[in-house]
């Protein structure tokens, strides 16, 4: 039997609204590959902030957006993300670099770095890849098979991540969250943003199995050519 051409699907949104989680079960339910961009962008940021760059100037962040060699690994069972050789899963989860990731991403040197190894990987997966994160199906991967856009109100977005911060309070969970969606959708290079031809999907009201489920159906709908 002839192998299935790859298929490459593009999950952008918010923070909270389960781009991870789905994007993580849809791959490897389907044995696709898994990447991560907010974790690159995370990783870039928490090497910036390890060498003492000024965070507040963005031509310090653009001098140096060249300098870290990161590298995803794509496995959706076993995602991993390191910096010159340093596994940063961890650190890059940090509330400082949450603080700080979206004046780094927002750097255009930044985003064109990242979008190489972005399309690099997506090209090399055999069989395809979920690709989440914020301009992907805008920017990334214009021509992905299928582009999902996941929304969910603030207080479902901000009750999830708050659920999964121990010690984090709601209301201060979600007034952080917003700020950082409002940076992320304001800036000029390459802003959160749904595609025209992005299928949106509203997750507040749906559990986790559902939303994979939908988007499960609607990748196997784009390989059976429907
Ligand atoms: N539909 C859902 N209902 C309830 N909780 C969810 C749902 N989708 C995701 N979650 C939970 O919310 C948290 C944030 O999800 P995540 O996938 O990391 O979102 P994102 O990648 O968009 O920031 C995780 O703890 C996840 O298990
Ligand atoms: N394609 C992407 C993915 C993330 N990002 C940036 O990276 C940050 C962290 O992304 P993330 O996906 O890890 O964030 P969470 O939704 O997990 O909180 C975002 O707030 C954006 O500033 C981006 O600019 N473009």
């Amino acid at each position: 039997m002839e192998s299935a051409p790859p298929v490459v699907v593009a999950i952008d949104g918010p923070s909270g609204t389960g781009k991870s989680s789905t994007s993580k079960a849809v791959a490897a339910q389907l044995a696709l590959s898994y990447l991560d961009t907010g974790a690159q962008y995370r990783a870039i940021t928490w090497w910036m902030v390890s060498n003492g760059i000024d965070l507040e100037d963005p031509s310090a962040i653009a001098a140096v957006a060249g300098k870290p060699e990161i590298v995803s690994g794509t496995d959706p069972g076993n995602p991993t993300i390191t910096v010159d050789g340093m596994d940063v899963a961890g650190p890059i989860r940090t509330q400082e670099v949450t603080a700080k990731v979206s004046a780094v991403s927002a750097v255009q040197e930044v985003r064109t770095r990242i979008t190489e190894l972005q399309r690099a990987l997506a090209g090399s997966a055999e069989r395809g890849i979920v690709v989440e994160g914020r301009d992907i199906g805008t920017t990334v991967l214009p021509d992905a098979d299928l582009k999902v856009f996941l929304t969910a109100s603030p207080e479902a977005r901000a009750a999830r991540r708050s659920g999964e911060l121990k010690g984090s309070d709601v209301h201060s969970t979600r007034e952080a969250l917003l700020k950082r969606d409002a940076a992320d959708s304001s800036r000029t290079a390459s802003p959160l943003a749904k595609a025209a031809d992005a299928v949106e999907v509203d997750t507040t009201e749906l559990t986790l199995a559902q939303v994979i489920e939908c988007v499960v159906t609607l990748v196997q709908e784009k390989q059976a050519g429907k």
